[in-house]
C-alpha cells in the first residue's frame, strides 16, 4: 500500500481464511483491511469475532497426541512446524502428549484422559496411530455406558469426539479416504473450520471375545503374510510394505476355508458401482427398516489368495481408487472381497488394477459381496479343539507350516488396519456411524471453483 493510502487508512486488521489448492489441497491465505478510523476497525474484529465463536461446530479445545515413530519419523516435527501455529491463529488451545511407547495414546484415552475438557482429539501419525486412538475412545464410551463390548451382537454407543489425522504415518489410507490427500496442513484446516465425518467401525470377535476394531481393511492372506513380513522390517519405513509386497507376491500362498456373511441387500448400492462416496453423500440410515429386507446369510467356501473387508475405499498414494472404490465411509457396511486360488500372472494382473483406472473386481476369480457381518473359519480349525490346540503352544508348527510351500493351506494372518490378530477364525459386525473425524469426505472439483466453494475464515 502507497504511503498516502496508509496516512489515509492508518488502522488496519488481517484475515485469516482457507482457500483451495489442487488435488483437494487447502492452504491457509491472509487479506488484510484498512480503515480510516479506530472505532471502525474495531467494530469490524469484534464483530467478525462474534460471528466466529457463534460457530459451535468449531473446536476450541483439544487433546493432540503424536506418534514420534511413526511412518518417516516425522510425526513431531510436522506438527511443531506446520499445524501448531495453524491452531494457535485459529485461537485453538492443546494439550500435547508425544506419547513414549505404542498404545500410550490408546490406554490414556481409555483410563485417565478428562475428555470432558476436549472438543476433539488430534491424533499425528498413521493408520496405526489412529487405530489407537479409535481403540481408547471406543472402549471409554463403552465403559462409561455398560456396554460390553465381548459380546458381538452388542449394539455400540457412538463416541461423541470427533478424531482429527495429521498425517504422518507409512500409508495414511483412513486419511486420504476421508480427505482426497495426505497432507498435514489440509488435515488442521479441517480441524480449525470445525468439519464433521461420520464412520463405520467394524468389531471383531474370536469365540464371543472382543479382538481389536477396523475401520480401514480386514485382510487375510495376501495383506495379512505382507504385514506379518513388513513388521519385522519396520527400520524400512514406508518401503517395507514394497518389499514384503514384492515377496509375498512371489510366495504365492492361497489359504483355505469358508467365510459367510449377511448381504446388504437393500437400495444401499453395491461395490461394482461406478459412483464414489464423495462430501455431502448423505445414508438415510433406518436399520430396523432395512432389516425387513436381509437375505438370509450366504457361505463360500474355497482357497483363496486373499480375503479382504473393506468398510472404506482404502484409498491410499499406493492405489489413489483403494480397495473397494465404491465403499462408502458412513453406511453401514464393508465390501468383502474374495481372491480365489489363481495363477500368478492373473493375481499380478488383478492387483495392478489398484493402480489403474480398470476394474479390479471384474475377473472370474474375484467376487465381492457388500455386507453387514461375516465370518470366517479357516479349513483346519473348524471345531474348538483343533483351534485350542493352535493356540497353546502350536504357533510354532502353524509357523513351519505358513514358511513351507507344500503347507500353503494352513493359516495365514488377520492383518487389522495394519496390526496382526491372534486368531485366524473371526466374526465381524459393522458398526454405524460409531466415530466422527474432522473431516468433509472427498470434495467433487468442482467445475467454477470460485462461484461454488467461497473462503472461510479461520
Ligand atoms: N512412542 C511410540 N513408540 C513406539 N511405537 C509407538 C509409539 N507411539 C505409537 N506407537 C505405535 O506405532 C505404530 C505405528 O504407528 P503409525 O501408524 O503412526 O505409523 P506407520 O505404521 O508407519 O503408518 P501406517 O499405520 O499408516 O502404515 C502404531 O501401531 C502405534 O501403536
Ligand atoms: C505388484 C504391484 C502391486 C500393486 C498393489 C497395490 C495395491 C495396494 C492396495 C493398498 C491397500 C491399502 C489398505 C490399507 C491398509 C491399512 O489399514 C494398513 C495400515 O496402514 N496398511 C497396510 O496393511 C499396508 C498394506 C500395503 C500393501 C502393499
Ligand atoms: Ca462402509
Amino acid at each position: 500500500m502507497s504511503q498516502k493510502l496508509t496516512e489515509a487508512y492508518p488502522y488496519a486488521f488481517t484475515v485469516s481464511y482457507v482457500e483451495r489448492a489442487r488435488q483437494h489441497r487447502w492452504r491457509c491465505s491472509d487479506v488484510t483491511f484498512h480503515c480510516s478510523e479506530w472505532a471502525l476497525c474495531q467494530q469490524w474484529v469484534q464483530t467478525i469475532r462474534e460471528q466466529l465463536t457463534a460457530l459451535t461446530s468449531r473446536p476450541k479445545h483439544l487433546l493432540v497426541y503424536i506418534n514420534p515413530y511413526g511412518g518417516k519419523q516425522q510425526g513431531k516435527c510436522i506438527y511443531e512446524q506446520k499445524v501448531a501455529p495453524l491452531f494457535a491463529c485459529a485461537s485453538i488451545s492443546t494439550d500435547v502428549i508425544v506419547t513414549e511407547h505404542a498404545n500410550h495414546a490408546r490406554d490414556h484415552l481409555k483410563t485417565e484422559a478428562e475428555l470432558k475438557k476436549y472438543d476433539g482429539v488430534v491424533c499425528v501419525g498413521g493408520d496405526g496411530m489412529f487405530s489407537e486412538i479409535v481403540h481408547g475412545l471406543v472402549s471409554r464410551t463403552q465403559r462409561d455406558n455398560g456396554v460390553d463390548q465381548n459380546s458381538p451382537e452388542e449394539k455400540l454407543v457412538p463416541c461423541t469426539l470427533r478424531i482429527g489425522i495429521i498425517p504422518a504415518g507409512s500409508t495414511d489410507c483412513i486419511c486420504y479416504a476421508t480427505v482426497g490427500i495426505n497432507d498435514p496442513v489440509t488435515s488442521a484446516l479441517h480441524v480449525i473450520v470445525g468439519d464433521s465425518q461420520p464412520m463405520d467401525v467394524c468389531s471383531v470377535h474370536h469365540n464371543n471375545t472382543f479382538l481389536r476394531y477396523s475401520v480401514s481393511l480386514l485382510g487375510y492372506g495376501f495383506y495379512g503374510d505382507v504385514l506379518a513380513d513388513s513388521e519385522r522390517k519396520r527400520w524400512m519405513g514406508p518401503a517395507r510394505y514394497d518389499f514384503s509386497g514384492f515377496k509375498k507376491f512371489l510366495t504365492h500362498h492361497h489359504y483355505e476355508g469358508a467365510v459367510s456373511f449377511l448381504p446388504a441387500t437393500d437400495t444401499l448400492g453395491t461395490p461394482r458401482d461406478k459412483t464414489r462416496c464423495r462430501a455431502g453423500y448423505v445414508i438415510l440410515y433406518a436399520y430396523n427398516l432395512l432389516c425387513k429386507y436381509e437375505v438370509g446369510w450366504g457361505v463360500v467356501r474355497g482357497k483363496f489368495l486373499a480375503i479382504n473387508a473393506a468398510s472404506m475405499s482404502c484409498a491410499c498414494p499406493r492405489s489413489p481408487k483403494g480397495l473397494s472404490p465404491a465403499a462408502h465411509l458412513a453406511d453401514g457396511t464393508t465390501d468383502l472381497i474374495l481372491v480365489r486360488k489363481c495363477s500368478r500372472f492373473n493375481f499380478l494382473r488383478h492387483l495392478l488394477r489398484h493402480t489403474s483406472k480398470d476394474d479390479q473386481f471384474d475377473m472370474t476369480f474375484v467376487e465381492v459381496h457388500r455386507v453387514r457381518r461375516f465370518r470366517f473359519t479357516p479349513r483346519h480349525c473348524q471345531n474348538d479343539s483343533e483351534l485350542d490346540l493352535r493356540e497353546n503352544g502350536k504357533q510354532l508348527f502353524s509357523q513351519i507350516c505358513r514358511d513351507h510351500p507344500a503347507c500353503s493351506s494352513a493359516y495365514s494372518s488377520w492383518n487389522c488396519d495394519g496390526e496382526i490378530l491372534p486368531h485366524a477364525a473371526i466374526e465381524v459386525g459393522v458398526h454405524c456411524q460409531l466415530i466422527k473425524l474432522f473431516a468433509r469426505g472427498i470434495e467433487e472439483q468442482p467445475l467454477f471453483e470460485d462461484l461454488a466453494n467461497p473462503p472461510c475464515a479461520l
